[in-house]
């Protein structure tokens, strides 16, 4: 559990710093009765160059940290770096500057505009933000996503794990310090889900990333070098070099769930991307449903 996540690649250097970073990190929505505390004075440490999975079951505060640590979301205590820079206490304005040019984002939807080319939709919050692209750096993403021969489709022209793709390639144009990737193969197929995986993965280890996904798919988990499992707002483990079955029974463990792996359950956990943690499906071959029970 405490292997360094750098162990994932052997031959790859040393994680350099941390590209974000959390102290007593809370965030409570609501006031009085109704209060709800959302994160519960959390401490993240995401490693400069390194695929980090957020994991935990529903309401357990997964999107409001990735808001917050993308500054998307004011805090209620703590602070929150995107690498030296404190954002916690940035105007409105200085977060958005700081969201485009050091952040990028991939969420379920892919949000290309469908007027636009595949390198349109690359290059377009460049083109907004006045920047212009590092060609050779374009290059090397467009080839690494295997997208030369698609740059002049529109969206409509694409198959969904090639919109994904583009959605990837505009995520890393600008190549930004942090990616932050909200449930990406939530709506694709297992097969074009796991094209996305392989694609962030080769952007971490070929073009020295940082990547942070939430996910409720252990096979997607397993994809990256450390998950980090929240419950009720609080980091409540991390497991290093994960595997889809190591993470589903943790997440067994944890939904107070029989601990057991049974390779069919694993199997269609990690193809079909859609298990919440508090609905793994039970051991054994109980057609019920009902969990076995030792
Ligand atoms: N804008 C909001 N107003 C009030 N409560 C909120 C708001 N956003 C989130 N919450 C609450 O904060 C808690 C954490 O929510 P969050 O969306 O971060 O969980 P999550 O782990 O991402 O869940 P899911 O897996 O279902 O997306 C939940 O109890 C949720 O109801």
């Amino acid at each position: 559990m405490s292997t360094p996540a750098a162990e994932h690649a052997p031959g790859r250097p040393e994680a350099d710093g941390f590209a974000a970073r959390t102290r007593g990190l809370t965030k409570a929505y609501g006031s009085g009765e109704t209060t709800v505390l959302a994160l519960d004075s959390v401490d993240v440490d995401i490693a400069r160059g390194r695929f980090t999975a957020v994991m935990g079951p529903s309401g357990s505060g997964k999107s409001t940290l990735m808001h917050c640590l993308a500054g998307l979301d004011s805090v209620s205590a703590g602070q929150v770096w995107l690498g030296n820079t404190e954002i916690t206490g940035l105007k409105d304005g200085e977060l958005t500057r700081l969201r485009r040019d050091r952040i990028g984002f991939m969420f379920q939807s892919f949000n290309l505009i469908p007027t636009l080319n595949a390198v349109e939709n690359i290059t377009l919050p460049m083109d907004i933000a006045g920047q212009k692209p590092d060609q050779k750096w374009l290059d090397q993403v467009i080839d690494t996503l295997g997208l030369r021969d698609r740059l002049r489709h529109r969206p409509a022209q694409l198959s969904g794990g090639q919109q994904q793709r583009v959605a990837c390639a505009r995520a890393l144009a600008s190549r930004p310090e942090l990616i932050f990737a909200d449930e990406p193969t939530g709506n694709l197929d297992s097969r074009a889900g796991l094209e996305v995986l392989g694609f962030l993965r080769e952007a971490v280890d070929e073009l020295g990333q940082t990547v942070v996904m939430v996910t409720h798919d252990p096979g997607a988990a397993a994809h990256s070098d450390l998950v980090l499992f929240l419950g009720d707002g609080r980091i409540v483990d991390e497991m290093a070099r994960p595997t889809a079955e190591a993470v589903l029974e943790r997440m067994r463990l944890f939904s107070g769930g029989p601990s057991q792996t049974p390779e069919s359950d694993t199997n269609h956990a990690a193809s079909d991307g859609a298990v919440p943690p508090g609905a793994v499906p039970p051991g054994g071959d109980s057609a019920d449903g009902t969990p076995d029970q030792d």
